[in-house]
């Protein structure tokens, strides 16, 4: 079957995305794993599939997969590219959009500037929610990665994530601890890793190993959980920048069951079409 398919990133951390609502369109595991090859495929970080939606409040049905071919919860720089794909498409009209995740529902705002808002809905620090194996009598939480133990804030934005405040960002550091957290034991569904490098109060950087991929140039439900650990430990305001190697996101979060907003750029590279 020949696949048409639009590239697109949101600051570097790039997607290929496919309208399932024209035409249906279904992949599986290893059709995902060769398309997301950089040397034998097209190469992404997560693919996104656009398909109708299952409920009439909603406007659209949203899926991620990894590049490792797993389907997963949910996805912020993704959120803004299925955005502006649903737009250019001209699958709507709409410039507010509710969709459909594995983890909920979503609203898209499209801005006139042309970046994009998403209520990502609110976050859960229950360590059930990510799932995360806890000790009930830790009050801070650490986990031992080779040599050394870390603090971490196990958050839940709809997909997990382990957020690690460090005074310095190594390539060294977020390689080898992020990869050694991301399939830690008591992370049962494995974990998204953050380390948060805290500049002042509104202003942090971040770098994000993500579950399935590896480290990208930018993680949207990464800087959202990172923020939000940050707000809930007392060290930043409620809005903040968060510096990602791919670029700048805003993220705002009022705390308890508050939404988190996140503003960002969503940016489309080209069209193709190949066999599957
Ligand atoms: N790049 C994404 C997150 C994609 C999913 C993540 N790797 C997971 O497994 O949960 C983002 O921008 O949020």
């Amino acid at each position: 079957m020949l696949l048409k398919f639009t590239k697109m990133h949101g600051l570097g951390n790039d997607f290929v995305v496919v309208d399932a609502v024209s035409r249906k369109v279904f992949f599986n595991k290893q059709q995902i794993e060769r398309l997301s090859d950089r040397n034998w495929g097209i190469g992404f970080d997560q693919l996104l599939v656009v398909e109708p939606p299952s409920h009439p409040d909603m406007d659209f049905r949203y899926r991620i997969y990894n590049s490792d071919g797993c389907e997963v919860e949910h996805c912020g720089n993704g959120a803004r590219c299925f955005a502006k794909f649903v737009l250019d498409r001209e699958l709507t009209n709409k410039r507010i959009i509710n969709v459909e995740t594995k983890c909920g529902a979503i609203q898209l705002r499209v801005l006139d500037d042309g970046l994009v808002t998403v209520d990502m809905g609110s976050p859960s620090f229950e360590p059930k929610d990510l799932p995360f194996i806890a000790d009930p009598s830790e009050g801070l939480y650490s986990i031992t990665a080779g040599e050394n133990d870390y603090f971490m804030t196990p958050v839940s934005v709809g997909n997990p994530h382990a957020v690690i405040k460090v005074d310095q960002l190594t390539d060294e550091l977020v390689a080898t601890v992020g990869e050694l957290i991301e399939c830690h034991e008591r992370f049962p569904k494995n974990v998204n890793v953050g380390f948060m490098q805290v500049i002042n109060s509104s202003e942090v950087n971040l770098r994000v190993y993500e579950r399935g991929v590896g480290e990208t140039q930018a993680c949207g439900t990464g800087a959202c959980a990172a923020v939000v650990a940050g707000i809930k430990q007392g060290w930043l305001s409620p809005s903040v920048t968060a510096h990602l190697r791919g670029g700048d996101l805003h993220i705002e979060w009022q705390g308890e069951d508050q939404p988190i907003f996140m503003t960002g750029p969503a940016e489309k590279v080209f069209e193709g079409q190949i066999y599957l």
